[in-house]
């Protein structure tokens, strides 16, 4: 299992394709989301115990959009609740791959981890299963953004009372000011962590047309619109945020 430094875009591109999730990814995603998402670990790590507060006996806790299984993982080291089964999906071939490796190796390290399924599935074309906690880790801003309220609509339908979505994002925002400053701070933070000028640009470029986040206000009113009955916004650090939605 390789864990590579990101240089993905580190040699000028003559033209940048569109950011996938394949292989070349996969080797290096553990770097580059840590190098790239502001408060990445430890939003992951309280992941974990906020859904041991929500995880209910007995009932599918959903890593959507799982990657290499990073949140899979805080779930099964926090929550206790017997019988519980943590489902990670994930659309990526080369991504689910690695993640099943990842797991094995999570068991071979730790007893009395929560029982895993990996599926490589399309989670807009997934039926749920009735869950207590749904966790979608830096996902729905690759959901086409016309897409997003049904599949929440579907989300909020599988969760079971006393249970929550756990929804993280990167945020754009109305007031210009603040997204200048807040951009400007999101490259700061690349560059603090080694990201070139051209690397920087070539993944902009890359990411544009497939990651297009939208506003906290239109994730709150779209949550509402979904049928939770409450969004509280728990954890932001500069532009990316994550907040709990209540059934
Ligand atoms: N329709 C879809 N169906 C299933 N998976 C999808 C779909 N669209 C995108 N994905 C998958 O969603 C993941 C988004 S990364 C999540 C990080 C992880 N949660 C983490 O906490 O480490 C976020 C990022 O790279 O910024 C990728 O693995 C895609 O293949
Ligand atoms: O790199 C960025 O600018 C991002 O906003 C986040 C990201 C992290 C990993 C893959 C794609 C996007």
């Amino acid at each position: 299992m390789s864990k590579e430094p990101d240089r993905l875009f580190a040699q000028p591109l003559e033209q940048v394709p569109d950011f996938v999730f394949n292989e070349a990814v996969v080797q290096v995603f553990p770097d580059m989301i840590k190098r790239s998402v502001p408060g990445y670990p430890t939003i992951v790590e309280n992941l974990g115990v906020l859904a041991a507060r929500f995880a209910q006996p007995n009932t599918a806790l959903y890593d959507l959009g799982a990657s290499l299984g990073a949140v899979t993982q805080a779930l099964r080291r926090h929550v206790r609740a017997d019988g519980c089964q943590v489902i990670a999906v994930d659309n990526s071939a080369a991504m689910v791959e690695r993640c099943r490796q990842y797991l094995t190796a999570q068991d071979s390290m730790f007893q009395e981890l929560l029982p895993v399924q990996v599926l490589e599935a399309d989670i807009l074309t997934l039926a749920l299963q009735p869950a207590s906690v749904v966790a979608m880790n830096f996902t729905l801003q690759f959901i086409a953004p016309e897409q997003r309220l049904e599949l929440l609509g579907c989300i909020r339908q599988a969760l079971l009372p006393g249970g929550a979505l756990i929804l993280s994002e990167k945020l754009r925002f109305e007031d210009e000011e603040q997204q200048l400053l807040l951009n400007e701070l999101h490259l700061d933070f690349k560059r603090a962590n080694g990201y070139s000028e051209l690397e920087i640009a070539q993944k902009r470029s890359a990411i544009e047309h497939v990651m297009k986040p939208d506003t906290l206000q239109t994730h709150e009113q779209r949550l509402l619109a979904a049928g939770f009955s409450k969004v509280v916004p728990w954890f932001q650090c500069l532009n990316f945020a994550s907040l709990i939605a209540l059934p």
